[in-house]
């Protein structure tokens, strides 16, 4: 079930009724000493994932029991090393995989501590638009959208046709 959200699809398939997995994925911004929100970090999936080596915001499933809160905490513990301050929630949209059918709740985070390490042997970009890290996950790209529109953008994306 996907509570009467709108579920995107991202080959057309209509695959009726799935359950919904639920995913905590975080925005990390860089903010100005005006408090301006500037470069995002964008991460590879990691070889033996589905859709390796394309680019996406970090994160992972929940697991039983959590938040998304603790589930974010977890999975930027464990992916990155680092130890993130106030989780701000921003969007969420269910899209439809061929593997799964997902919840993203995208949440921004501007506060962390410790070093980033690549824990999976992922790749990780600061970025900004046109993002330069291709291919992003069809699940990631609503988010360089938003952006866009938060920031009053109107060129393309990404630097490649076709993300
Ligand atoms: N982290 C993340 N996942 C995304 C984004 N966009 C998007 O469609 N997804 C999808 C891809 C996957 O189907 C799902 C995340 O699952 P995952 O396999 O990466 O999660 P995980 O780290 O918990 O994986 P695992 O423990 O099962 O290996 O959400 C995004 O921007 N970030």
């Amino acid at each position: 079930m996907s509570d009467g959200q709108p579920i995107t699809s991202v080959d057309g398939i209509d695959r009726g009724e799935r359950p919904v997995t639920e995913v905590a994925v975080g925005v990390l911004i860089r903010r100005d000493a005006a408090g301006q929100e500037g470069d995002f970090l964008l991460t590879s999936r990691p070889a033996g994932k589905v859709y390796a080596g394309y680019w996406e915001f970090p994160g992972g499933k929940f697991e039983p029991g959590e938040t998304l809160e603790q589930a974010l905490r977890r999975e930027l513990q464990e992916e990155l090393g680092i130890t993130i301050g106030a989780v701000h929630p921003w969007h969420q949209e269910v899209f439809d995989y061929p593997h799964a059918r997902v919840r993203l709740h995208f949440c921004k985070v501007y506060d962390w501590t410790g070093t980033f390490e690549m824990r999976e042997a992922q790749q990780m970009a600061w970025s900004n638009l046109p993002v330069a890290s291709t291919p992003v996950l069809p699940g990631t790209l609503p988010v360089l959208r938003w952006f866009a529109a938060e920031r009053g953008l109107t060129g393309p994306l990404t630097l490649h046709d076709g993300v």
